[in-house]
């Protein structure tokens, strides 16, 4: 056959081409559509080609935003300092600054649903802008959707909708640029079982353009600020390590090669005190000149660690701001605890309920009970008076009274934002 040959219409050649060519537009069209449809993470719905057709509402910030989960609905109203942040990073898109590490912008994450389930939405519309040097820490109950969020922000999964941008560069489109400039702790230790702490780390150092005198120090600056470098622990198999071991390998491995942005998910689990402490110093140490996004369920490590905190729940944030900040705006209350036999329990709420009346009992099990006294009315010394007289007529096995904790907060958010869930 010759190109010539084609023209000739006994052979058919010309149409088998043109049939062919056809065949492969629609099948490339098809490969597309399966590719959208049944991609893990970044699966779409099955008719998303006709979202180009509908109207596009206007801008969403700081208003209210409807939505609808299955046959569910929900409102989701921003809190005032979650509406603060989305204006915040609405000025920022507009004016952008290099001293802004992160920047998300109405970041979502909706997992279509399957076997008939409805569509889970992990993420929902996220807005956050993280300078240079910050440690902010998302603290959340489990489901809550960090991960999910962490999955986005390196790569592993594509947002549903909304975007972020890390150092400028967008995550949609500028992954590998963001790669060079990214350090990850993920929640399960990723390590090879045969390979050396050492090893470990001179691999992901030259994964960040380490080489000779300069990886060789990176690595070894490494392993002594995790307390794995001597007694020969730098050259044991990883598969050798204690939990313990494991955790503070995967966070010198997301810090080396010094990375402008670090995610670390539960970076603390499974450590034993003195461990946490150390790696809580590394944490600290490297804070000052890179921002980090911290995920945990320990409300001391978010104290000591986090300049900023945001509580999310069910993929949404409920309130952000400083340590001290959140206590002041959701504390509001002394925590009082007494412990007595059960049949002194209406005794104990009857005292609390004579020295305020506005006291409210938050829980209760089997002889302890704690009430929350609001903090404008307490004096201390009434509260010690009111005790003392009580130790008179019953038994009192402890009792406290306590300033309101990050725990308290935490708790007292997610109770409320779950409360709201469920109402609407
Ligand atoms: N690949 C997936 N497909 C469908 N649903 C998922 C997927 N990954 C997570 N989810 C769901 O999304 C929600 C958020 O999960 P995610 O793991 O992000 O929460 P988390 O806050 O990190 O929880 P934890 O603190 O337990 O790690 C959960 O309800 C989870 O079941």
């Amino acid at each position: 056959m010759r190109w010539g040959d084609l023209n000739n219409s006994t052979n058919g050649m010309k149409e088998v081409l043109i049939i062919m060519f056809v065949e492969w537009i629609l099948v490339l069209f098809f490969a597309y559509y399966l590719d959208q449809v049944f991609t893990s993470g970044s699966g779409k719905s099955p008719f998303f080609f006709l979202k180009g057709f509908q109207k596009k509402p206007l801008s969403s910030f700081g208003k209210p935003s409807l939505g609808k989960q299955g046959s569910k609905v929900f409102i989701q109203m921003d809190k005032h300092d979650v509406s603060q942040e989305r204006e915040k990073v609405e000025q920022l898109l507009l004016e952008p600054t290099i001293n802004q590490a992160i920047i998300c912008d109405n970041l979502k994450k909706v997992y279509p649903g399957r076997d008939g389930n409805p569509d889970k939405l992990a993420v929902r519309g996220l807005s956050l802008a993280l300078p240079n040097g910050e440690c902010f820490g998302m603290l959340g109950p489990n489901g809550a959707g960090k991960t999910s969020f962490i999955n986005m922000m390196i790569g592993l999964t594509k947002p549903t909708a909304g975007t972020a941008f890390v150092q400028g560069l967008d995550i949609r489109t500028h992954m590998n640029g963001i790669y060079t400039s990214m350090g990850v702790c993920p929640q399960h230790d990723l390590l090879w079982e045969t390979l050396t702490g050492r090893e470990h780390l001179l691999f992901y150092g030259r994964l960040k353009n380490l080489k000779g005198s300069a990886l060789t120090q990176a690595v070894e600056e490494s392993l002594k600020s995790v307390n794995l470098f001597h007694g020969g622990v730098d050259d044991k198999q990883a598969g050798k390590y204690s939990g313990g071991m494991k955790r503070r390998l995967s966070v010198a491995i997301s810090l080396i090669g010094d990375p402008r942005v670090v995610y670390m998910d539960e970076p603390s689990t499974g450590l034993d005190p003195a461990s946490r402490n150390n790696l809580w110093n590394v944490v600290k140490h490297a804070k000052r000149d890179r921002a980090i996004i911290l995920t945990t369920h320990s409300m001391e490590e978010a104290e000591v660690l986090c300049d900023r905190l945001g509580i999310f729940v069910d993929g949404s944030l409920q309130c952000i701001g400083n340590p001290k900040e959140l206590k002041a705006r959701y504390g509001g209350t002394y925590v009082f605890t007494m412990t007595t036999t059960m049949d002194h329990e209406k005794d104990v709420e009857a005292m609390v309920q004579q020295l305020y009346p506005a006291a409210k009992k938050v829980y209760h099990i089997s002889g302890t009970q704690k009430f929350e006294l609001p903090k404008e009315e307490v004096q201390i010394a009434s509260v010690f008076r009111a005790v003392e007289t009580a130790k008179r007529n019953f038994t009192v096995s402890a009792w406290g009274l306590a300033d309101t904790t990050l725990e308290d907060v935490f708790i007292k958010v997610a109770r409320d934002a779950q409360a709201f869930e469920t109402l609407s």
